[in-house]
């Protein structure tokens, strides 16, 4: 069994809108999308989606909440991808561009969802009303959702061994 690719994505919150960045190159180009990336060797989850928010739109974060799991398989990829979703509604320091993203606030009912990953019209709405959530989408290639499984859930669960034994932690 190959292990799942561990990312996170931020997403900051404030009242009635959205922080969300126009990804400039690598995975997801020509998207609108939350800040995050893949989570490094050594640093847990929750460091690692503060080091990405800050790394791609310099702001920090001290009060992130996670509040989703998606799941990701693509179709011919054995490896899936397994991303920690964040929010926070408190941040310090200037949404600034970087080299990767181009931040930029978007009210909540104009959420651009034809300009981002297909999945996300999906769980946004259960994000925006402050719930939790946990999900599997089967994609072929990158616009194409064949099957998905959504929930909105109480608590997230997921196997904290697999990732400490991923991340050399145990
Ligand atoms: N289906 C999906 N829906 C979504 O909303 N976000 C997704 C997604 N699939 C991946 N993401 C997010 C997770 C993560 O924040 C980001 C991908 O990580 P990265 O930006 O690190 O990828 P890159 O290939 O650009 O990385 P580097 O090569 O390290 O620059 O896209």
């Amino acid at each position: 069994m190959v292990a799942n690719k561990l990312l996170t994505l931020v997403l900051i919150r404030q009242c009635n809108r959205v922080l969300l960045g126009y990804k400039k190159k690598g995975f997801g180009v020509g998207r609108w999308n939350g800040f995050g990336g893949k989570v490094e060797q050594g640093e847990t989850i929750q460091q690692a989606a503060a080091r990405e928010l800050h790394e791609e739109c310099g702001v920090e974060a001290h009060s992130l909440e996670e509040i989703g799991l998606l799941k990701f398989e693509f179709v011919g990829d054995p490896q899936w991808l397994e991303v920690h979703v964040f929010t926070a509604d408190t941040f310090k320091g200037e949404p600034t561009e970087s080299e990767e993203m181009r931040p930029q606030w978007y009210n909540i009912h104009s959420i651009p969802f034809n300009d981002m990953w297909p999945d996300d019209k999906y769980w946004f709405p259960i994000f925006l009303k402050g719930a939790k959530f946990s999900g599997y989408f089967k994609f072929e290639g990158h616009n194409n959702i064949l099957k998905t499984e959504l929930k909105e859930v109480e608590k997230l669960h997921y196997n904290d061994y697999e990732h400490f034994k991923l991340n050399g932690i145990v």
